[in-house]
């Protein structure tokens, strides 16, 4: 390797723990005009060797052309909706269906954005698509690859040939507050909630408006689609761990709950805490934490038997 070759692979290296820092972690490591000293130089290389650029190097996260519309791709894995409960007593008729085993759950913070589904081959970024339907969604690709907290490429050495990764795309609230006040500006319309303003961002054309949007995102489902990969998880816990190590955001407010009365203790956390947090949370995902209970379970026409929602009630509209 010469001297280029070995400064182009320091700076992504450098680049990368920038970008993982700030945006995972929430704690830079390098001031901004460093940074962008950097970015710059890396540019200056990669238009010197095109040969050298590989598609998880950080300049080439916002790539592509303005898309002239959105292919519909059919989910290898669909997209499965969740039982709503809305109440004490809807949630322990739900438990009592599959009561009678010594359950563990895990609670999780339901984000209230949109559903991506991510796909890693040799753990590089290959495609993205929305929910759509749960069935299809529309491939979004180039728009996904803009999101700073989704890795261009798995933090792993020897990655699954291939992994499937669910997970919400969502704007902070003062994000959203900061895009709104950008549109009135400009006159125009402004997005009635964060939700809304994330998919209006997903599905924009360009990539570059939606890289000036700074979407975030947390991974929640983690597929390793080779049977005996030694990533394969067992549980739902384990998954997120190992969502965390392959360079994903994954919320950290979440409990492996041995008792209803434990979940219950979580929801009311949260239902009085929710307003500290910098996004929006709409409810708790309850999951059954074993894989091998759930699949024993399975799902229903419409829901997974071994999840529930528990909903927050919706918040008076500020007066
Ligand atoms: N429709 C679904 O299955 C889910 C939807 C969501 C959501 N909006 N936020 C968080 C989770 C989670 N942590 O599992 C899930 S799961």
């Amino acid at each position: 390797m010469n001297q280029e070759e070995s400064r182009i692979k320091q700076l992504r290296q450098q680049l990368q723990a920038a970008n993982e820092a700030y945006y995972l972690h929430d704690n830079p490591i390098m001031e901004d005009e460093v940074y962008d000293r950097l970015y710059r130089e890396l540019q200056g290389l990669e238009e010197k060797y095109p040969e050298l650029i590989t598609p998880d190097s950080p300049t080439q996260r916002i790539g592509g052309e303005v898309a002239e519309g959105f292919a519909s791709v059919k989910h290898q894995i669909p997209l499965y909706s969740l039982e709503n409960a809305f109440n004490e007593e809807e949630f322990r008729q739900w438990a009592a269906r599959h009561q009678g085993e010594a359950v563990e759950y895990v609670c999780e913070l339901k984000i209230d954005g949109n559903a991506l589904a991510l796909t890693y081959e040799d753990g590089v970024l290959v495609r993205g698509v929305t929910r759509g339907d749960g069935e299809t969604g529309e491939e979004i690709t180039n728009n996904v690859r803009t999101i700073p907290s989704i890795p261009l490429r798995l933090k792993l050495n020897n990655p699954p040939a291939r992994v499937e990764v669910r997970g919400e795309a969502f704007l902070p609230r003062q994000t959203f507050e900061k895009i709104n006040q950008t549109r009135q500006a400009n006159g125009e319309s402004v997005f009635a909630n964060p939700r809304n303003a994330t998919s209006g961002t997903l599905r924009q054309f360009d990539p570059k408006v939606v890289a000036e949007r700074k979407l975030d995102f947390f991974a929640y489902t983690l597929y390793v689609v080779e049977e005996n990969s030694p990533w394969q998880p067992e549980t739902q816990d384990y998954s997120l761990q190992v969502l965390e190590e392959m360079g994903f955001k994954v919320n950290p407010h979440r409990k492996v709950c041995q008792s209803l009365e434990e979940v219950e203790e979580f929801f009311r956390e949260w239902e009085e805490k929710r307003n500290t947090l910098a996004y929006e949370t709409d409810g708790v995902v309850v999951k059954i934490n074993s894989y091998a209970l759930q699949k024993r379970l399975g799902f229903t026409q419409k829901f997974p038997r071994w999840a529930i929602a528990l909903k927050f009630p919706a918040e008076e509209a500020p007066s």
